[in-house]
């Protein structure tokens, strides 16, 4: 029976986060972790729940761009959708008129991954499974038929993206029995946000490794002499043998980024994270070169806006660490385009979570680029960040420093109908309270 998608709606939930500096980094000093949250409803009554993570301001206009784009959505079957996915894709990416305010990237883009996001919650819900298991257990030329190959096939096409996936068939339960058991590998930026108080930092620091954590990302950026102090703290706490990971969210120019850089090398990072201007591929280039011999890479994405920069960075050489995000490309169908491309480039993918739902959706991702693409856990690991995972109906579960694979059907990012409500903005009581 045809699930006919009959009814969209989109709103603005947002969390006071930077009340208390959750999430703050050298960019973003006072993010309010938000969505815009999207509900498709079938005409028999089936809902599929999709969200793109904001920071705050602004959310009112990736709102307004999901209800330009639900006219391409509202009265397409479930069935219509997916039996052609790779042209529904493109019908949301490149509407004649609308395509001029992207194109595949900026607020249209992030629309663009809210909407798809519950196209295929609903589709997984359809077929009672999560969604890692709907993708693991998806036919390669399903899979295929997802993603749109235009503008990378100079250096992934159709044929060897497919190679890719029929290859990593071998093995595949064992490692879905891996994962059932052990779970993915898990980093934590909860303890460092770049406005916690030294003694926030310590504390929070203890209580990560009493419960596990051996992988800690710290932010930097602001002022090089609180990064060394910061730095040096958490080098202390974690011990040698712990992995430490440094993120200055685009605060310098390239030569400052490696000179900075350089002054932190003592403290073994493991990478840098998005040092410079998401956009500036070359310079990414020349920063990971200078800083290759100090044994640090260069790892960015969470601001990269579609797979044709990801195609660059690669071909460059520009980054060591691909971080897909589960909001900022177009949905899966643009991130399996790019966990693919990262496979052939032999460049491990580690995922950026920290925001709200970010999460909840991108263990999905990680899960099946383990299982049905890469096969390896060397160099990789999931971000975690421990906020806001109380308003979902279905939250992640951690165990162990692990994503453990969730098990209710969909994408894992419905909310709960009470915290849409009191988090609405600026209607809801939460913002009124505030006032
Ligand atoms: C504003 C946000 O919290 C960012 O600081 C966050 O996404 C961060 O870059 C991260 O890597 O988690
Ligand atoms: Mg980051």
């Amino acid at each position: 029976m045809h699930k006919k998608i009959v009814r969209l709606t989109v709103s603005d939930v947002r969390f006071p986060t930077s009340l208390e500096q959750h999430g703050s980094d050298a960019m973003h000093t006072d993010p309010d972790y938000s969505v815009a949250y999207v509900v498709i409803e079938t005409d028999q009554g089936m809902h599929g729940y999709g969200l793109t993570f904001t920071v705050g301001r602004g959310t009112e206009i990736v709102v307004c761009a999901v209800e330009a784009l639900s006219a391409l959505v509202v009265g397409k079957s479930l069935e219509e959708i997916v039996s052609d996915f790779r042209g529904f894709y493109r019908l949301l990416t490149s509407d004649g008129q609308m395509r001029w305010i992207g194109p595949e990237k900026g607020v249209i883009q992030l629309a663009t991954a809210a909407v798809l996001n519950a196209v295929w919650d609903l589709w997984a819900r359809s077929e009672g499974k999560p969604l890692w298991k709907l993708l693991v257990e998806m036919d390669p030329r399903k899979l295929i038929s997802c993603i749109d190959f235009r503008y990378i096939t100079d250096a992934l096409t159709e044929q060897e993206a497919l190679d890719i996936l029929v290859k990593a068939q071998t093995g595949k339960q064992q490692r879905v029995d891996q994962m059932l058991k052990e779970g993915y590998p898990a980093y934590t930026t909860s303890c460092a946000w770049l406005g916690y108080s030294d003694q926030l930092l310590k504390q929070l620091c203890t209580d990560a490794l009493n419960d596990g954590w051996t992988k800690f990302k710290v932010k930097v950026g602001a002022d090089l002499e609180d990064d060394i102090r910061r730095c040096s703290l958490i080098r202390q706490m974690i011990g040698p043998h712990n992995t430490l990971m440094i993120d200055a969210n685009q605060r310098w120019d390239v030569g400052e980024a490696i000179t900075w850089v350089t002054r932190l090398a003592e403290y073994k990072p493991l990478w840098i994270e998005e040092p410079t201007s998401p956009d500036d591929i070359l310079g990414h280039a020349a920063i990971s070169k200078a800083l290759a011999p100090l044994g640090i890479g260069v790892a960015t994405g969470e601001q990269c806006h579609n797979r044709v920069m990801f195609k660059q960075f690669l071909q460059a050489s520009a980054l060591q660490f691909v971080q897909i995000d589960s909001c900022r490309l177009g949905s899966v169908n643009e991130n399996l385009a790019v966990l693919l491309m990262a496979h052939k480039f032999k460049v491990p993918v580690c995922p950026h979570a920290g925001g709200v739902g970010l999460c909840e959706l991108v263990q999905h991702l990680i899960l099946f680029d383990y299982i049905s693409v890469s096969a390896s856990l060397d160099n990789r690991m999931c971000e975690f960040v421990d906020h806001l995972h109380q308003h979902f109906r279905s939250p992640v579960v951690i165990q162990n420093a692990h994503y453990m694979p969730p098990k209710d059907p969909g994408y894992s990012c419905e909310m709960l109908e009470s915290s849409v409500q009191t988090h609405q903005y600026p209607q809801g009581q939460v913002w009124k309270n505030l006032q």
